[in-house]
């Protein structure tokens, strides 16, 4: 059984400052993790490095770049941001060793992506921790778009050969938010929230909160939504924030 977290971008950077690293919460998630026991694939999103490399240059999701400079600036950002993680990790003791997704992934034309896990199930088996990263991927007729975290932490889940029984997305909410602001516990169908998913605050070119739900609600594992402080519950067994379980 493999769990599957990601750490957002937004809780390891400062993500209104372009390529800021919030090293004390980055030191803090990296000490949580090094309390987890079992096979655990990590993965973290772009924050402040990703999401302004790739908006400067106007590449999201949708919108491709054929530049091979443009791209490699994109995954070179995430290259920067992945070694600071890497750093922190190590520094904590987890044995943590880098996937970097435009090297191995793919999308077809409808942006189904396509992404090879026999070197993250290898890595597991031998007591590894994989760390992969939203990136550039190239997608077929579009040349290199972005590919988040998010959908990294899905193709994971999806695999079969994985065997993925937890995912966890630890961002700066404590949970996905209903129109009060109270933590919503659980979520079965996107309806449930809604009303009260919007993008995220800053600048982000993969979609934020809402994009997440629909995401998650498509897996055959729970996923848990929290923030900084339910990393130690969730690296625990526990369920901090949303549960996100489609039917
Ligand atoms: N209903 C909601 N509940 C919780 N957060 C919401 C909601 N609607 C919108 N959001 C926004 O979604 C953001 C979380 O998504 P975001 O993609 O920024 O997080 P992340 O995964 O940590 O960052 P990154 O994409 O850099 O990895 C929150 O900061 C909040 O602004
Ligand atoms: C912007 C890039 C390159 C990665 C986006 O990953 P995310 O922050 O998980 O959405």
């Amino acid at each position: 059984m493999t769990t599957v977290l990601k750490l957002g971008g937004s809780v390891v950077t400062e993500k209104a400052s372009p390529e800021t690293v919030d090293d004390a919460a980055l030191a803090r998630a990296a000490e949580a993790v090094a309390d987890f026991d079992g096979d655990l694939v990590l993965v973290h999103g772009g924050g402040s490095f990703g999401h302004h490399a790739a908006a400067e240059r106007g590449v999201t999701a949708e919108s491709g770049t054929r530049s091979a400079a443009d791209a490699r600036a994109i995954h070179d950002a995430m290259g920067r941001l992945n070694a600071a993680v890497l750093d922190a990790l190590h520094e904590a003791g987890v044995a943590a060793l880098p996937v970097r997704p435009l090297s191995l992934a793919s999308r077809d034309a409808d942006g189904d992506l396509s992404l090879p896990t026999r070197s993250v199930a290898a890595m597991l088996a031998e007591g590894f921790v994989p760390v992969l990263h939203g990136d550039g991927v190239v997608q077929s007729g579009a040349g290199v778009t972005v590919t988040s975290g998010d959908d990294l932490v899905v193709a994971l889940a999806e695999d079969g050969g994985l065997d993925v029984d937890r995912v966890g997305l630890c961002s700066t909410v404590p949970g996905v938010l209903d129109g009060d602001g109270e933590v919503i516990e659980r979520i079965e169908r996107f309806a449930d929230a809604a009303d009260a998913l919007g993008g995220s605050d800053a600048t982000d070119v993969t979609g934020g909160m809402a994009a997440k739900v629909e995401k998650l609600l498509a897996l055959g594992a729970p996923a848990h939504v929290f923030g900084p402080e339910g990393l130690d519950a969730f690296v625990a067994g526990g369920s901090p924030g949303t549960v996100v379980r489609g039917e």
